[in-house]
């Protein structure tokens, strides 16, 4: 019995169009469905007991589903798309996300032709399991404060990895505890007694034939993390060193060469090139942004929809929660950003793609806004995803803090991504420092892509909104010339104050909240051009088009309307066109409450995936939370263990002195 028919039939589109528009292409739908079955359909990866799992059962249980993931990649010949799918579906972090999100990349980018010829074939083949070893236990954010060395000897022609301090401890790299065989290490290079910056080295740490560290190599797992089950599947390590020697091209020389002799040759590739790997994977985060909150946000309206408390009249059904305008004020915007941040990640990766061909043709250019926009929307796509989730929880009410509604395990494997592969405010201060950087060289520099709108900072600094009624802020102009004027407003005046310093850097610092804030204006603006940018585009299908266009303006006015202060501290609007706004928004709630459960199982997820009883497709909540409640442990006996030894005594105790 599907208890949301009802619901699904309200919605005026094309639902399976609108899935293909999700995925970006009918073949991506394609490709994402097949995984996403094949994964469901597949006993070994069964996931609803994770959370009861005690920590070495659950990282063994991990290491099972590795094996079979890998043994269908090999078996079914799968493409890198598929094993991509495969592994977002399979729905564990594992320390093969590393390996091959993180420690083939370093090498890809970092690497020379002859190490690319080495390692790469030995790491696609699994033959060797690699991680990123970046951060140590006393530095993380400030990667040139890293303390680990690499020391060249020129009269063995090696280096000679240290941690010459307790601090110096690599801590937090994923797959390092338990099965790296080898890393990529970032250490000081050390050559002739001068230091030369940071730089990755490939370093073995485990035999390859019994998997026992190395000689001179301590190394193990950091201990548990945050929630049950959740990213406790992945061994995240430490490692410290002990004056380990590796061969001198164990250093990956894309950047800078040491010769034979100790000298260091530096190559046309910028030294921003080290980080080269957190560019690409910052950028598959975003995309990961729109996943996981697409699925917070599908339990969360589906069980909106079947959950019903108050107004009933004459014995008649009461109100479902969804139809509540508070509740649509929380739940609508954030399904609204999970479109908005699935297309911008969709223009990001484009991006990305465009840099990365640029860089293997040794062309730079474009390498600091690539780094600006993917830092900048990691950030705000995972700071808004974080929060969205638990805003989801809530409006579950208190089903939705059952492990059974998935949203717990979620949040707690999701809070992460704000903290790895950069600090969320130090990434936006980095995006802030590229604006200022922009700003300070309008006058001789014309900005282009994500800062072309700087060009016209003049005209963006006088013009005033022209929206008169709540239906002008129906037009796309009128809202992105809003957010343009307000990110170069508040740009320009974070730019005129830090001119009040003497010292840049002092400025910076003291003036980092507004900067910060800036920059989080500037990103704003980028998802919401994007999203409006994809409606430019051929979308085919009954009413989708115009589906998407009432989320758009949803996720944009919402902006508009959270953030109103600022639109209206810059001048550009006056209160009576934020209030216009902010009535447009209510009247566009109203268009996407018929298409909610639609737009929310254009998502396609199965129920697998979804790993909740609150949002399962058929909306058959109260019977199987009743069914799931017997299934566990406690219940097994109608005495618990430990009641004999422990209650019965006071309860005795108790009747024994009533008595008296
Ligand atoms: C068969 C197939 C199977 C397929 C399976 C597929 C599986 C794939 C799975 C993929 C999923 C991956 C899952 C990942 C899970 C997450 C794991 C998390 C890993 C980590 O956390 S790794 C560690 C990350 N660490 C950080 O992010 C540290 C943050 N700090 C920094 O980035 C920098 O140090 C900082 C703060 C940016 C720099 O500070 P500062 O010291 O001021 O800077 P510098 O002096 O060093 O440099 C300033 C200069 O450089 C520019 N800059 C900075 N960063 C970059 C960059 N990344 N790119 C380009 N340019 C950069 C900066 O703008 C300055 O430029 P100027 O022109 O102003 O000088
Ligand atoms: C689950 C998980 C997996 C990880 N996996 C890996 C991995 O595989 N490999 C790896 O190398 N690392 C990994 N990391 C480490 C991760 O990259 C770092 O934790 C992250 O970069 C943040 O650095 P930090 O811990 O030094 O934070 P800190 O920089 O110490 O942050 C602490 C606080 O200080 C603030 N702060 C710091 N600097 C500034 C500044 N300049 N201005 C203003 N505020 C500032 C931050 O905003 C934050 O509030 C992982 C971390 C986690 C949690």
């Amino acid at each position: 019995m599907d208890y949301l028919s009802d619901e699904r039939k309200k919605s005026d589109f094309d639902v399976e169009a609108m899935k293909v528009a999700w995925a970006g292409s009918i073949q991506e739908f394609q490709l994402s469905d097949r995984m996403a079955k094949l994964v469901a359909n597949d006993p070994v990866f069964e996931k609803f007991t994770r959370p009861m799992l005690g920590r070495k059962e659950l990282l063994k249980n991990t290491l099972r589903k590795s094996a079979h993931a890998w043994k269908l990649i090999i078996d079914l010949r799968l493409s890198e798309e598929e094993a991509k799918w495969l592994r977002l579906y399979v729905d564990e972090p594992a320390y093969t996300d590393l390996h091959w999100g993180m420690f083939i990349p370093a090498i890809e980018g970092q690497g020379t032709e002859e190490q690319k010829k080495k390692w790469l074939p030995l790491a696609k083949k699994m033959q060797i399991i690699g991680c990123y070893a970046q951060t140590e236990l006393g530095h993380g954010s400030n990667v040139q404060g890293l303390e680990t060395t690499a020391t060249f000897d020129t009269r063995t022609d090696e280096f000679i990895m240290h941690s010459p301090t307790l601090t110096s401890s690599k801590w937090w790299p994923g797959g390092l505890g338990k099965l790296s065989t080898h890393a990529v290490v970032y250490a000081r290079l050390i050559v002739g007694g001068q230091f030369h910056g940071v730089h990755g080295f490939i370093v073995q740490l485990r035999s390859l034939e019994d998997h026992s560290p190395l000689p001179g190599i301590t190394v193990g797992d950091i201990g548990l993390k945050f929630g049950n089950g959740a990213y406790n599947t992945m061994d995240n390590g430490v490692l410290r060193f002990d004056h380990v020697r590796i061969p001198r091209n164990q250093m990956l020389m894309r950047v800078s060469q040491v010769t034979k002799e100790g000298k260091i040759m530096q190559s046309d590739v910028p030294r921003q090139l080290i980080y080269g790997t957190m560019v690409y994977v910052r950028q598959t985060i975003v995309a990961d942004a729109s996943k996981a909150l697409s699925r917070a946000v599908c339990i969360a309206t589906r069980y909106s929809a079947v959950r019903r408390q108050f107004g009933s009249r004459d014995g008649g059904p009461e109100t479902q929660v969804i139809d509540y305008k508070t509740q649509q004020s929380r739940l609508f915007p954030l399904l609204a950003s999970a479109y908005a941040f699935r297309f911008v990640s969709e223009w990001l990766k484009s991006l990305y793609l465009d840099v990365k061909q640029r860089l293997e043709a040794n062309e730079f250019s474009t390498l600091p806004e690539a780094h600006a926009c993917t830092a900048g929307l990691k950030s705000l796509t995972t700071t808004a995803t974080a929060d969205g989730i638990e805003e989801c929880r809530k409006l579950c009410g208190g089903h939705g803090y059952l492990v059974s509604s998935g949203l717990p395990e979620l949040f707690a494997v999701y809070i992460p991504a704000c903290t790895y592969e950069g600090d969320n405010v130090v990434l936006m201060l980095q995006v802030a420092r590229f604006l200022v950087k922009t700003v300070s060289e309008l006058g001789h520099k014309k900005p282009v892509g994500t800062t072309a709108y700087m060009g016209r900072v003049a005209s963006l600094m006088q013009k005033n909104s022209a929206v008169q009624t709540a239906e002008g802020w129906l037009n796309p102009g009128a809202v992105v010339e809003a957010f343009e004027s307000r990110a170069a407003r508040m740009a320009v005046r974070c730019a005129q104050e830090l001119a009040k310093f003497g010292n840049p850097e002092e400025g910076f610092a003291e003036l980092a909240v507004d900067l910060v804030e800036v920059a989080v204006s500037h990103c704003q603006l980028i998802v919401v051009t994007k999203f409006f940018e994809k409606l430019q585009q051929d979308i085919p299908g009954k009413g989708v088009k115009e589906s998407l266009e009432v989320l758009c303006y949803v996720y944009a006015l919402f902006l508009l309307h959270k953030h109103q202060g600022d639109f209206l501290a810059t001048g550009y609007l006056t209160p009576k066109q934020a209030s216009l706004a902010n009535a447009q928004l209510r009247t566009l709630y109203s268009k996407v409450r018929p298409n909610a459960i639609a737009l929310v199982d254009s998502f396609s997820y199965t129920d697998h995936y979804l790993g909740s009883i609150l949002g399962r497709y058929d909306g058959n909540v109260y019977p199987k939370l009743y069914e799931a409640a017997w299934e566990d442990p406690l219940n097994d006996s109608d005495v618990i263990d430990g009641f004999h030894q422990y209650v019965q005594p006071i309860l005795k105790q108790r009747l024994h002195s009533a008595k008296l």
